[in-house]
């Protein structure tokens, strides 16, 4: 049995459920159907979702909301009236809507969420009358029904464990499910979505719960690419990548598929099969436990911007114990996320999400603490900063990977500020100049999959 996830771009249009519908009806092992909510038809598009962000500030602030909830309708009446459904979806839909706006929250974040959770969930009811009516006998199913149990803490939406027994249910139902990706409910019976792209977590999650032989997540690209299709043009396609590789990968930046939506297919070990929607007969790319032979040392390239660096010098910081671990107490006071920590012998820097500052006084008081508390010489940032990652399992059986990567960025006039491998050896990371971005990765592309230099094995 297979999931079968497809993201906002694949369920844009009518023209694009009809894609849906062929693919689906093609393989009867294809049972379970998780949909995002519509997406961009052409680059200049809004998503859904940032309507509906857009719709729950306005109803927050009390201002006019006439505007956005009449684009929010007409996307979905578009669909609704291009593939000819029967009028009682469309009333069906506008009773959602119209329930969501005057329903009472008990805070700002709860409206937001039961905001954003309803593009998935309406396209979901959709998707489902869509295959009724076309004789596929399809089945909604909410993540309240199906007892898709999340908590959320500190801003982080995690699934929590008994989820996976209450999904086994599913496994009873005859129709095909369709399932709204993006969000759960909390023990609370309040809904509660991922983070953004989320849809694809769902996805793993539901493969997981119902013991899935292949989790299918259909995109608009034919592959995942060795780099962003958006930064070098027509990249090689990855055939086959192993989880952990996708992992790092998609942490760094390859927004294909959410990080998070790995956990639970390694602990269930499902592959993970990405496919173009618009071109299902291309194989796409497989994700699993370990892969076969490449011709490369290096499997993808990525780069993610919007970090910041806190630098902290101390002269003899080497011999003080616990300063490190002081210094990383001070951030979790201030509910702050480090991604990195590399060190010196005199100084430590920690890399994290700029995003995380709400204004620069919180920030500036941070900085003053650190330099207080941990009695330091100096502590100074460095803002706009992108983080570059190349990734491999083959780079655990080569030498001068370092040095290959950082001879192109030099050639490339790119100033590297940090520098980091960890122990597993599969991904190296650098630090940059988010202005020297694209540069850095068109020279480490160049380097790692068109030129012919040799690398020596260990
Ligand atoms: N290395 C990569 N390989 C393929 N696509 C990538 C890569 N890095 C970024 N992307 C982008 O990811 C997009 C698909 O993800 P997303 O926009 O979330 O699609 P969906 O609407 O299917 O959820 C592609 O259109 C592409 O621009
Ligand atoms: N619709 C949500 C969740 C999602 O996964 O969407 P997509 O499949 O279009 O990336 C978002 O825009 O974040």
């Amino acid at each position: 049995m297979k999931i079968t996830k497809f993201g906002g771009s694949s369920l844009a249009s009518a023209q694009q459920f009809r894609k849906v519908f062929d693919i689906i009806k093609s393989d009867r092992d294809r049972k379970v159907v998780v949909v995002s909510a519509p997406g961009k038809r052409f680059s200049s598009d809004t998503k859904i979702t940032d309507n509906l962000i857009t719709l729950a500030k306005e109803v927050q602030t009390g201002q006019d909301i006439e505007k956005t909830l009449a684009v929010i309708k007409e996307r979905y009446v578009g669909i609704i009236e291009d593939l000819g459904l029967k009028q009682e979806i469309k009333n069906q839909l506008e009773d959602n809507l119209k329930k969501m706006i005057t329903a009472s929250y008990s805070s700002n974040n709860q409206l937001l969420n039961t905001f954003k959770a309803s593009g998935e969930d309406n396209n979901a009811q959709l998707v489902a009358a869509y295959f009724n009516e076309n004789g596929l006998p399809a089945k909604y199913v909410s993540p309240e029904e199906a007892g898709l149990l999340v908590s959320a803490q500190d801003g982080h939406t995690r699934v929590l464990s008994e989820t996976y027994a209450n999904l086994e249910r599913l496994t009873e139902v005859n129709e095909c499910i369709i399932f709204p990706g993006f969000f759960g409910v909390s023990k609370e019976n309040q809904r509660v979505t991922f983070s953004r792209g989320g849809s694809d977590i769902t996805g793993a999650i539901l493969a997981k719960g119902l013991k899935a032989d292949l989790y299918e997540n259909f995109t608009d690209v034919d592959a995942i690419f060795a780099a962003n299709p958006q930064i070098v043009d027509q990249p090689q396609k990855i055939n086959h990548l192993t989880y952990q590789e996708m992992r790092e990968l998609s942490y760094a930046g390859f927004s294909v598929l959410h990080h998070e939506a790995l956990r639970p297919a390694i602990m269930a070990d499902i592959p993970i099969r990405v496919k173009n929607t618009n071109k299902p007969e291309l194989p796409g790319t497989l994700i699993s436990k370990t892969r076969s032979e490449n011709n490369y040392h290096i499997t993808g390239i990525a780069s993610s911007r919007g970090f910041m660096s806190i630098s902290i010098a101390k002269y003899l910081m080497n011999e003080e114990v616990g300063f490190g671990a002081k210094a990383l107490n001070i951030m979790a006071e201030h509910n702050l996320s480090v991604e990195h920590v590399p060190t010196g012998i005199d100084e430590i820097t920690l890399i994290l999400r700029a995003d995380q500052f709400k204004n620069e006084a919180d920030e500036k008081e941070l900085l003053q603490e650190l330099q207080e508390k941990l009695n330091a010489d100096k502590v100074y940032e460095e803002k706009e900063l992108a983080l570059l990652m190349i990734v491999g399992e083959g780079m655990i059986s080569t030498v001068g990977t370092a040095a290959k990567a950082m001879a192109s960025l030099a050639k490339a006039g790119i100033n590297l500020k940090m520098i980091d491998q960890g122990s597993s050896e599969i991904s190296m990371l650098f630090g940059i100049a988010a202005s020297d971005e694209n540069s850095a990765i068109a020279a480490l592309y160049e380097s790692f999959f068109k030129s012919k230099i040799p690398v020596e094995e260990k």
